[in-house]
Formats: C-alpha cells, structure tokens, sequence
C-alpha cells in the first residue's frame, strides 16, 4: 500500500487507538534513540578557490530534522556565513532516494511541551538563517522532500530535483492531520503563488518530479547523476552577479516574510506547542508513526 493510501486508513485505525492523558508520554512503540548518534549528521566541503561550499545531509535513515540535527545545521550554516570566502552554497543528501524526510516525527510525540517548544525554536531558527542567508542557496533534491524537506527545498534560492519519477515533494502535512504553519505557506506561495498554494496545502499534494516542475516548486530537474554537477554550474551563473545587488535584491523580496515571523516568533512556538501536545494531534502523529512502520511488512 502506498504511503498516501496508507494515510487514508489513518482516520479509521485512530477509532481504535488507546487514549491518553495531555502532556502526557503514551506507550514508547518506536525507537526514540535513532537520532542520537554522535556521528556528524553534516558534512560541509568548502572550496576557497571557487567560494562554494557543498553541505552533505547525512542522518540515517532518512535526514529527518530533529533537534540536534538542526542545531549542528544551523552551526555549520552560521560557520559559512561567517566566512566572507563562501559566496555560495549547495545542499544535498547522503543518504539513498531520500533528500529530507522532513520534520523528525519523534521530536513530536510523546515530549513534554518545554521539549516541543524547544525544538520549534530550532525549527524557526533554520528557516532564518537560509531565508534570509546572503549566500546563494541551491537545493540539489536527489530524493523525496516531504513537508519539512520541502520547506528546506523552498527557502534556498534555485531547485534543482533528480528526474526520478519515485520521488516526491511537497508540503503534505495535512495527510498526517496537522497543519502547515504560517510561515512554511508564506514560504510555498512566494514561490508558486496563492492558488496553487492554496490546492496543494489543503490536499497535502505530494508531487513527482515533473508535477513538481510544472507548478514551479522546482526550477530545473537533471538525471541523478548528474545533479551535483548541474548545481555547480547553475551556481556559476548566479556567482556571477555582483553580491552586493543580488543580496539586497534577494532581502527586498524576502524580508516581509522574515519579519512575519520575527516579529511573532514566540506566539509561533505557544501555538506549536499548544496544538502539538493535543491529544487529537498526538493520536494522529501515532497513527501515522504506525503506518510508517507497517510500510515494511
Ligand atoms: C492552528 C495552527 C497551528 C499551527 C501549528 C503548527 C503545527 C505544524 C507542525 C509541524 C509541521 C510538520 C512538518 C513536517 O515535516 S512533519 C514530517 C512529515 N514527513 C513525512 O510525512 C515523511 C514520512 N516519511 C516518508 O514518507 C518516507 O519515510 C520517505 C519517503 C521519506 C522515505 O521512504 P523510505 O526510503 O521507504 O523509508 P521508510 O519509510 O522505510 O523510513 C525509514 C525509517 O525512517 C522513519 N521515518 C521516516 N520519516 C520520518 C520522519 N519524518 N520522522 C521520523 N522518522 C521517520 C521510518 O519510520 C522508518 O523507521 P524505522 O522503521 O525505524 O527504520
């Protein structure tokens, strides 16, 4: 059964899940350690020559965002920044048929709302930094990018997705019965435009690469082997604008966004943590933890 397909059945199987209190921990059925290896989960090669640094996702299994991962993104992202040198970047993934997976579901079942809090500031504090990074961003998508992955995908400055018609991306949060923050919309219709934004939101579209193409979510799809190497040299074309012009142009178009957040960051967190930590919420975030397991068998 497809994972989609797998989410419809989530509203019947919720009926006969167990209740539990608010706040509080239901039975641990999945592994909640698979994040806290110690192993780097980014890998950053630099080349002064060309002022371009490559960032390699590399958290098995599937580059989910959880807290530490995003904490040592964010350290590296804020390192290249620093560095005057680094005029550009390009994110892509280690790891086989999966760009990101997304938000770390375990980061949000079952954890205590300081927890949860916690983690959206890290969430938040990703979104910042790329939005409204000086550095020319390129996404190289060699896999699926749902939700969070997406979002990641939509904040750098060109896409560019692997021609591999089993990938997904998409904003598909809907599918899991939770909600798209302002923010991760605000992200999507700058680059496809309301309506679009609107239909797919709603639907929690999930698009294949060419579907992806059509509604712009991606600028430009390539052979998988060939992505790297299509980022290198899309990346030229943009190193050669001067900085200063293309910076401004880039924070003139983006900074109403940026500041929609800025200006409500700590309302944001209450609302995550609020509407996380419902028991309606945590019920579906289990049902689909379930699914996700029942793939396999
Ligand atoms: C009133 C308004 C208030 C606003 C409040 C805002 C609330 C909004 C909150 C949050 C927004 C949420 C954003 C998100 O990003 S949620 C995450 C969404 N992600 C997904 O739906 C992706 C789910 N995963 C997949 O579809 C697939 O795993 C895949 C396509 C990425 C890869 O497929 P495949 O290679 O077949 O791998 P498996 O499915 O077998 O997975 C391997 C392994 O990884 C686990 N896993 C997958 N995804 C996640 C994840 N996102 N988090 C944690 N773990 C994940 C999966 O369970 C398997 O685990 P294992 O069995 O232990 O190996």
């Amino acid at each position: 059964m497809s994972l989609r397909a797998a989410t419809r059945v989530t509203r019947s199987l919720s009926g006969l899940l167990p209740r539990w209190g608010h706040g509080q921990a239901p039975p641990l059925l999945f592994s909640q350690q698979r994040n806290n290896s110690t192993s780097p989960k980014i890998r950053v090669e630099f080349n002064p020559t060309s002022g371009v640094a490559v960032m390699h996702m590399q958290s098995p299994p599937v580059n989910s965002l959880s807290l530490d991962f995003l904490t040592e993104f964010c350290i590296g992202l804020e390192k290249l920044e620093m560095d005057k040198g680094c005029r550009g970047l390009i994110i892509t993934s280690s790891q086989p048929k999966v760009f990101s997976a997304g938000l770390d579901i375990l980061e949000m079942y079952g954890k205590s709302p300081e927890r949860c809090g916690e983690f959206w500031k890290a969430v938040q504090e990703m979104w910042l930094k790329l939005y409204g990074s000086d550095m020319i961003t390129i996404a190289a998508i060699n896999g699926s990018s749902p939700a969070g992955g997406c979002l990641m995908a939509l904040t750098c400055d060109y896409r560019i997705m692997a021609d591999q018609p089993r990938y997904t991306i998409g904003l598909n949060e809907t599918l899991l019965g939770i909600v798209a923050p302002f923010w991760f919309k605000d992200t999507m219709a700058n680059t496809v435009g309301h309506r679009t934004t609107e239909m797919a939101l709603q639907l929690g579209l999930l698009y294949d690469p060419s579907e992806a193409l059509n509604v712009g979510l991606v600028d430009q799809l390539v052979p998988e082997d060939q992505i790297l190497s299509a980022a290198t040299q899309t990346m030229t074309k943009w190193l050669a604008i001067p900085d200063h012009a293309r910076q401004i142009t880039k924070s003139m178009m983006r900074k109403p966004t940026i500041d929609r957040l800025t200006s409500n960051r700590e309302a944001d967190i209450q609302n995550f943590v609020n509407f996380i930590t419902k028991d309606s919420i945590q019920k579906s975030l289990r049902a689909y933890l379930e699914i996700l397991k029942k793939k396999k068998t």
